[in-house]
């Protein structure tokens, strides 16, 4: 079964510990759930996964074999970053032909994408390229995902709408997930762990999340 196994990462910038050691590791299947205070390195962590910033230390195996390169270049790993990232000027039907192939039919059943496939992306609304963009992330040959922020900018409705696709997708890929919508990661998660001073930590309850002050005491 395809596994994602990524041990030990470490980062810094300046004089800063960002990771000092993180843990993760999933199969198909799974969806783990990453909750943390602004600024404990949420994002970090998922682009030293993902490669498009060098760690300071990272052991990653993919399928049980060592990765060395940059994950990205093995194209089993797609990745939504905070910011957006797809092309103004191209139509999101162009998008799709370049990006998606495995799971092009299914994406293309999408209310949602049919409606917007002749749009060029700078004509969408903020909120509406998050969601596509999250969408054609979900959707994208690589076996395994990683979502960063996906529910900021959405309506509720939508974010149940991007909900429905992971839970549709997740019997072919592993997510790795991070949002402040803690209810919502709750919600679909298999596993959820919090990050904290560099470190991850395993969350069975509601209570845990307060131990740690990620939620307030009621
Ligand atoms: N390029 C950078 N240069 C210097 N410091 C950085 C850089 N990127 C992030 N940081 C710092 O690293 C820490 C972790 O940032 P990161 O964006 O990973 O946090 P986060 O948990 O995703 O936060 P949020 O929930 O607010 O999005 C923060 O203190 C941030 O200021």
């Amino acid at each position: 079964m395809p596994e994602l196994y990524v041990d030990s990462v470490s980062h810094h910038f300046k004089n800063q510990n960002v990771l000092n050691g993180v843990h993760l590791q999933c199969n198909t299947g799974d969806i783990k759930g990453i909750l943390g205070r602004n600024g404990c390195g949420k994002s970090t962590l998922l682009k030293c996964i993902f490669g498009s910033i060098k760690a300071d230390h990272i052991y990653l195996k993919l399928n049980g074999k060592m990765i060395k390169k940059p994950a990205y270049l093995t194209q089993q790993i797609a990745y939504l970053p905070q910011h957006p990232f797809l092309p103004q000027q191209l139509k999101l039907e162009t998008i799709i032909n370049l990006l998606c192939n495995r799971y092009k039919k299914e994406l293309l059943d999408i209310k949602l994408i049919q409606q917007h496939l002749k749009s060029k992306i700078a004509t969408l609304s903020g909120g509406t390229v998050r969601l596509v963009e999250a969408i054609l992330t979900i959707y994208s040959d690589a076996d395994f995902v990683l979502l960063d922020e996906p529910f900021s900018q959405l309506s509720p409705v939508m974010i149940q709408e991007i909900k429905k696709h992971i839970l549709l997708l997740k019997q072919h890929k592993a997510f790795v997930i991070t949002d402040h919508y803690y209810r919502d990661i709750i919600d679909i998660s298999t596993e959820i762990m919090l990050l904290k001073n560099g470190s991850n930590y395993a969350i069975n309850s509601m209570e845990d999340l307060s131990l740690h002050n990620y939620i307030p005491y009621h």
